[in-house]
């Protein structure tokens, strides 16, 4: 396995120093000012002005004085035995001239040696350095190392905000951070892709065989399915080290409902590309993280909704005919025929509150015990309630009319606790409550109160709060049937599950778009189609941010032809996050490539245009010095580059290529040939387009060799080119290459 180089970038101040608020303090008595404790955290970032900055880290001033933080020579010693001490280094935005002071101070508290920049702008000297992760206790240079794709330990005692980069990962001292590192150092692959500047490496290009970790336990032959293709990492997701560890080099993480994937196992995962839920609910996954950082989230809805209201309904009939108490009576020797008072479910009044695949599989099978079903789900039709022969009601209406209440709906915001005090008093003495959806949308005291009151009769309960539950005041109660959230687990649905999540995890490894994907839009188009076209769509991309090297500040889409609007949007992932891979130091994909174009404000625009085009066309448009423009051609099949700064090509673009923008004379062709000759670059094709003869023309030379940059810098020089660039794209799918229809691509759209 490739060993990882950290290169790392500590902070001064308030990390190898103690918190800097001596610092302020001096500053308040000396000069008469009034800074917060916290102004030397990031004394650039608080406008601190520069003369009061210059005197506190100047020779004799309070800087000097500060003391060291707990352990920090032992700790900094340890970074550099184990990552070499070519690979640390002490960045701090303290101003340049107070360098003496700040060597005299590490000197004088015996840290050992270690080279220090000064900068404000650290991700600038971080990216100079090639340095892939940091330590700060500044949050303003912790969110620019992020937005630098540099994962960031940041000394923090404060809980994250909900839309804090995955990058961001908050540690509360040191000697944690320190401990992360090294951890990450022991044994996985680099976190920063090398950027490479001329020849285009699809990601799926990797030659190395894929790492899935399964963190719960999975069906058997979807487990052999993965491993027939990739290498599997089984660990206990509960055992939060193990999981970290386990996801340093992992492309893949299948998870059941134990495993939390929060924004620190995000931050712990550079080559984390999809996440599969062997399930239905992904409230045990931090979505919102998992999309910032370009991973790919699956589930498997549906597949085990049988069980789950299977499941319901057992503990539903466990509750009304007392199993668990009898069979604990019967197996004890007692013979409590009069004891029981069990009841049939016939003629009573159900209410289902959330009616999709779980909330639909219980009505359904209700529906035979002869009970009346009432049903809350504001989100489906009446004719959906009609045909499952649900009376649609309202929340309290059902609270206030039924026998049994069953919850069928997601964690969200809006179904936390739905169940509380309140609406259990509105409920009838006697009712009985199943959860078998999750544990947050019940109030476990409120209800454990009324159990014990006997205002609710029985419960049923499969789903807690917190799982594993190893305590709750449910728990002892004589009147709950509790389960250790198995509704979901039959033979049946486990396999079912398997399936659908082990073909789709491998799909999407592969780069295939898959139809169960839960932070990208579904495809209403066959799998290899749409990934022949999302590649040449990639393709596009890539030559449009080599035409345009600086980020532009707009990218336009138009689409023509009919095309359905989630090909268009797979289209414009695809290209745009090809496109910002060479625009930017983030890792984009594209689950994030919108996420990553709005923050970095480049405005995306998708136009369609169905009146024109009988094959259908993407074209893709920067803004710039000069504008570029490439256009993808469509078969519905196959998919080809057909239009370069709106000059047709004959043939598709693909492979190793000198493109160059040329006014069209004599000769050109012949002096290109000439240099690529001497540098034994072997010409394979060509193709010349123009609007009228002697005008701008461009020209696409295919070689079988790389260029060297000598040999590019002379065709520069040759009179009449005015640019040129060098290009590698894919090169057509073998099952495509000399299909009768890559000629009708090169037909003119209109
Ligand atoms: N115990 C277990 O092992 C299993 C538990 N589940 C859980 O069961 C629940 C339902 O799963 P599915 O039926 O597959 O999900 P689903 O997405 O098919 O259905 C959920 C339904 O809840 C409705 N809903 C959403 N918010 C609502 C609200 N505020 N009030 C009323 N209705 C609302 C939706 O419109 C939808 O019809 C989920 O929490 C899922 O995680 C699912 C499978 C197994
Ligand atoms: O069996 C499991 O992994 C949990 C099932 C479940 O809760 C779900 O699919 O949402």
């Amino acid at each position: 396995m490739e060993k990882l180089t950290i290169r790392l970038a500590l902070d001064l101040d308030g990390v190898l120093t103690e918190h800097p608020a001596p610092l302020a303090q001096a500053a308040n008595r000396a000069l008469g000012m009034q800074l917060p404790d916290h102004a030397f955290v990031d004394s650039a970032g608080c406008n601190v002005p520069d003369a009061v900055r210059e005197w506190v880290y100047g020779p004799g001033g309070p800087a000097s004085l500060l003391e060291a933080a707990p352990r920090a020579q032992e700790l900094l010693q340890r970074l550099l035995d184990t990552l070499g001490a070519e690979n640390v280094w002490i960045v701090t935005a303290r101003p340049a001239r107070s360098r003496a002071v700040a060597e005299d101070w590490l000197r004088r508290h015996r840290f050992p040696a270690c080279r220090i920049e000064f900068a404000d702008d650290k991700v600038e000297v971080a990216r100079a350095l090639g340095v892939t992760h940091a330590i700060e206790d500044s949050l303003r240079h912790a969110t620019c190392y992020a937005r630098a794709g540099i994962t960031c330990f940041l000394l923090s005692s404060e809980p994250a905000p909900a839309d804090e980069s995955p990058l961001v990962v908050r540690v509360p001292d040191l000697a944690q951070a320190i401990e992360r590192i090294l951890s990450l150092a022991g044994e996985i692959g680099p976190v920063l892709p090398q950027a490479n500047a001329r020849w285009h490496e699809p990601e799926d290009a990797e030659p190395r065989r894929r790492r899935i970790v399964i963190s719960d336990l999975i069906d058997e032959k979807a487990r052999q399915r993965l491993a027939a293709e990739a290498d599997i990492v089984d660990i206990d997701g509960r055992d939060r080290a193990a999981l970290l560890k386990a996801v340093q080099d992992a492309d893949a993480l299948i998870v059941r409902s134990e495993t939390l994937v929060t924004r620190e196992v995000l931050a712990a995962a550079p080559r984390l590309r999809v996440i599969a839920r062997a399930g239905s609910g992904v409230d045990n996954i931090d979505l919102e993280a998992a999309t910032q950082a370009g991973i790919l989230v699956l589930n498997a809805p549906g597949a085990n909704a049988v069980s789950a209201g299977e499941h319901t309904i057992a503990l539903m009939l466990a509750i009304a005919r007392c199993v668990p108490e009898a069979n604990a009576s019967t197996h004890a020797g007692r013979w409590e025929r009069k004891r029981f008072k069990p009841f049939d479910l016939k003629g009573k009044t159900v209410g289902i509150v959330g009616l999709g695949r779980v909330g639909s599989v219980v009505a359904q099978r209700l529906r035979a015990f002869e009970v009346r079903l009432l049903g809350y789900d504001p989100y489906i039709t009446r004719e959906r309630f009609a045909q499952l022969g649900v009376e649609p009601v309202d929340y309290e209406t059902l609270l206030e009319n039924v026998d049994i209440i069953t919850f069928h709906v997601p964690a969200t915001p809006e179904t936390h606790h739905m169940l509380d005090a309140d609406a259990i008093a509105r409920l009838r003495p006697g009712a009985i409550v199943i959860n078998c959806a999750r544990g947050e949308v019940v109030d476990p005291v409120a209800l454990a109160e009324a159990l014990q009151r006997g205002h609710v009769a029985a419960a049923g309960i499969d789903v807690f709060p917190e799982e594993p539950a190893y305590a709750s005041p449910l728990f002892g109660l004589p009147n709950v049937v509790l389960t250790p959230h198995i509704g979901g687990s039959s033979r049946e649905a486990l396999e079912a599950v398997g399936e659908i999540i082990s073909t789709t995890t491998l799909a999407a490894l592969r780069g295939e778009i898959v139809p169960n994907a839960v932070n990208l839009p579904a495809a209403s188009l066959r799998a290899p189609e749409l990934l022949r076209l999302t590649q040449v769509a990639d393709a596009a991309g890539h030559l449009i941010a080599v035409l345009q090297p600086n980020r532009p500040s707009t990218f336009a889409v138009t689409v023509r032809g009919q095309v359905a609007p989630d090909v268009a949007e797979h289209v414009t992932a695809a290209a745009l996050s090809s496109a910002l891979r060479r625009w930017s130091d983030r890792r984009v994909t594209p689950v994030n490539a919108r996420l990553v174009a709005a923050e970095l404000n480049l405005l995306v625009s998708v136009r369609f245009d169905s009146s024109a085009a009988a094959i259908p066309e993407f074209s893709f448009e920067v803004d710039g010095e000069s504008p570029h423009h490439v256009t993808v051609r469509w078969d519905r099949k196959d998919a080809g580059i057909m239009e370069v700064d709106r000059f047709s090509l004959e043939r598709p673009l693909a492979g190793h290529m000198l493109i160059t923008h040329h006014r069209d004379r004599p000769g050109i062709v012949g002096q290109i040939g000439t240099i690529l000759g001497r540098y034994e670059v072997n010409i394979a094709g060509m193709q010349v387009g123009r609007h009228q003869r002697g005008g701008e023309a461009i020209m696409v030379l295919n070689v079988d060799d790389p260029i060297p940059e000598e040999a590019l810098a002379e065709i520069l020089t040759i009179p009449h080119i005015s640019t040129a660039y060098v290009v590698s794209l894919p090169e057509p799918a073998p099952q495509m290459a000399g299909r009768p229809v890559r000629a009708a691509l090169s037909q003119p759209a209109d």
